[in-house]
Formats: C-alpha cells, sequence, structure tokens
C-alpha cells in the first residue's frame, strides 16, 4: 500500500526592512482555526509552489511578491490528516497586504514569533527563521588557547552567529574548562554555543544547547527520549543516513548536520553523500539542516537551493590557526 498524500500548502514569511513578520488569525470554523498563520494555501494540481505562493497571497492579501526565496519544507501529520508546507520568505512585494478574505493580521517581530499560536507544524518554521545561514565547528586543535584565540579572531569578523564546540579527543573535565571560557566569548559577540558533549556538560557551561554526534544521537534514540535542556535551548544532532536522520526526527531535534556532502579534509576516507542526496535528506528531516563536508560560505546558496539552511564547516569558516592539512 502507498502511504496517502500529504496536502501540499505554500506559505510565504512575508518580512519587511524592520525584520517584523506579518501574520494573520486563520478563521474558526477551519482546521487549525483561531491560531495564527502565515499567509498562504493549498497547491493546486499541477501548480509550483512558487506560483501557488503568488496566487494565494494575492487571494488571501492583494499583494505580488517580488522576491521569494524557499526557507524550509516541512511535513507534519495532523488527525485529519498530512500536510506538507512549502515555505518561503517574501522580502519585497508589490501593493499593500490587507485581509481580503475578513482574516486580521498583524506584523510581529520575528523574535516574538515563538510567544504565538500557531499550528503544530509551524514550529521547525520559526526554528528556521531564528537559525543563521552558517554553523561553525571549532576545529579539533590540542591547544585550548589556540581554540580560543581562533574562535576570538572568527567572532570579531561577525559573520559567524552560531558555534558548536567540538573536542572529541578531551576529557569531559576539559571540555566543561574549554566552554566555561567559550561561552561568555560567544555571547560578547552576540553568538549562541553548543557543546558537543553530554548535556550535563553543556548545561553546567552555560550553553545554548547540546550537539549530539553519532554515538550520543544513538544511544538518546535508544532510551527514546530528548535530552534534557533549557527552555528554548537547543537540541542539534549529526546525521549520515536515513537512520540516523529517524533518530533525529524521532527527538525532535531543533536542527541537524547532514555529512559528508562534499570531499572533506577532516574525514579523508568518507564518501560523499553528494548534493542530490542532502536534498532528498533535508526534504526529510523536518526540521533546518546544515550541510557539511568541504563546506565554505560559497556554498552556501547551493545549500538553501536544496532545501537547507546554509552549511556547517570547520576549515571553512574559522579563521585562526589550529586547522591542518
Ligand atoms: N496558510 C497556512 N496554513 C498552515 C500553516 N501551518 C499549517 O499547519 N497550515 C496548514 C493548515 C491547513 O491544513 C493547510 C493550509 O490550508 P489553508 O486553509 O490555508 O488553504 P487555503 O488558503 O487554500 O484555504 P481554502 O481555499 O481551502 O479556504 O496548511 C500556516 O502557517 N499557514
Ligand atoms: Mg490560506
Amino acid at each position: 500500500m502507498t502511504a496517502p498524500r500529504c496536502l501540499d500548502v505554500a506559505i510565504g514569511v512575508i518580512l519587511d526592512p524592520s525584520g517584523a513578520c506579518l501574520v494573520a488569525r486563520r478563521p474558526r470554523d477551519l482546521p487549525q482555526g483561531g491560531r495564527w498563520e502565515f499567509p498562504g494555501g493549498k497547491v493546486a494540481p499541477g501548480e509550483s509552489p512558487a506560483r501557488a505562493l503568488a496566487r494565494e497571497l494575492d487571494e488571501e492579501l492583494g499583494i505580488l511578491p517580488r522576491r521569494a526565496a524557499p526557507l524550509i519544507t516541512v511535513a507534519h501529520d495532523y488527525p485529519e490528516g498530512c500536510v506538507r508546507l512549502h515555505v518561503f520568505t517574501v522580502h519585497g512585494y508589490a501593493g499593500s497586504p490587507r485581509g481580503r478574505e475578513g482574516q486580521p493580521l498583524r506584523w510581529v517581530p520575528v523574535q516574538d514569533l515563538p510567544g504565538l499560536e500557531f499550528p503544530a507544524a509551524n514550529r521547525p518554521i520559526l526554528r528556521a527563521l531564528s537559525l543563521p545561514d552558517r554553523y561553525l565547528i571549532t576545529p579539533d586543535h590540542p591547544d585550548p588557547e589556540a581554540v580560543l584565540r581562533g574562535l576570538a579572531r572568527t567572532l570579531e569578523k561577525g559573520t559567524v552567529r552560531l558555534v558548536q564546540l567540538r573536542a572529541p579527543a578531551w576529557t569531559q573535565a576539559e571540555v566543561l574548562a574549554l566552554a566555561r571560557e567559550a561561552v561568555p566569548l560567544c555571547h560578547r559577540h552576540g553568538a549562541r554555543i553548543l557543546v558537543n558533549a553530554d548535556p550535563q556538560t553543556a548545561a553546567a557551561a552555560g550553553a545554548d544547547g547540546v550537539h549530539l554526534n553519532g554515538v550520543r544521537l544513538a544511544q538518546w534514540a535508544a532510551k527514546g527520549a530528548r535530552p534534557q535542556v533549557g527552555d528554548g535551548q537547543l537540541v542539534a544532532a549529526s546525521v549520515h543516513d536515513a537512520d540516523s536522520l529517524g533518530q533525529a526526527r524521532g527527538l525532535g531535534c531543533d536542527f541537524v548536520v547532514i555529512s559528508p556532502v562534499a570531499p572533506t579534509a577532516t574525514h579523508p576516507g568518507a564518501r560523499p553523500l553528494g548534493w542530490n542526496r542532502f536534498a532528498e535528506l533535508a526534504r526529510a528531516a523536518g526540521c533546518p539542516v546544515y550541510a557539511l563536508g568541504g563546506m565554505t560560505p560559497a556554498h552556501i546558496p547551493r545549500a538553501r537551493a536544496r532545501g537547507g539552511q546554509g552549511v556547517a564547516g570547520i576549515r571553512g569558516l574559522w579563521q585562526g590557526e589550529g586547522v591542518g592539512g
């Protein structure tokens, strides 16, 4: 038996230059009624999601999108059926939005969106809006001072806002000591930092979340429990195939890193997945995904065009010593 098809829906996250976003309230008598939503609606047979977006924004708001870019695609099972949301950010449009179907509209700063009640399927959309297009992973260097110097130099450039502290060769106590210095350094630069460690170490360091490597991901998946992190804290994971992606989905990870997409000097023996496989896994992820393995900022458009949030990397994003080879 084939699985029932999902209902395809095109959605626009309409942003103004101040960083506010347009939301509408769904009529009470519809599925998910009374909740806030991003304007959009069902993709008609034979229509592309981008065309459906333009038609729906005209029907619902009387505007024509000028600059729309894919943000994320998420599938979600509601009791009444499965929906697949094709989400675009809209940065420019013709006309001025009004609720043509009588629906109340509001402009809300993006950082305040989590305070509104949205349909359950929207959680990954809010996550994607809160995450940057690159995720720096610190190099595996034997000298903690060199890691901190390189991290400071990288953060000073102002392009990195999300960091994974990764020191696989170190003891738990050494990772904690380094994390206690790296966390305030990142926060001073307005960046968030996840520690690749057990959740207690990440919490003890005051980090913004935990990054699960493949082994920890499998352990937590076997327990069937998402690691306990504080409210608003992130849980991320490293994924290499459909099995580990399924584990991350099961734990409700906030985002994942998929690798290796291209050949990488860090793991010279690993067979690259390639961009097509990356795109397939990204579509199935149900959360934002970063491409890792041979990535530089120049690959961000390619990653985004394939459903990714952006790129993750050591060499390609690091501004200090400590990256050999
Ligand atoms: N528009 C929109 N729909 C969402 C969001 N989140 C979410 O789960 N959905 C679901 C609810 C519905 O099952 C489906 C969208 O259907 P819709 O009611 O907007 O469709 P439509 O505009 O074509 O409406 P209609 O012509 O059938 O009245 O997607 C969201 O943020 N915006
Ligand atoms: Mg609609």
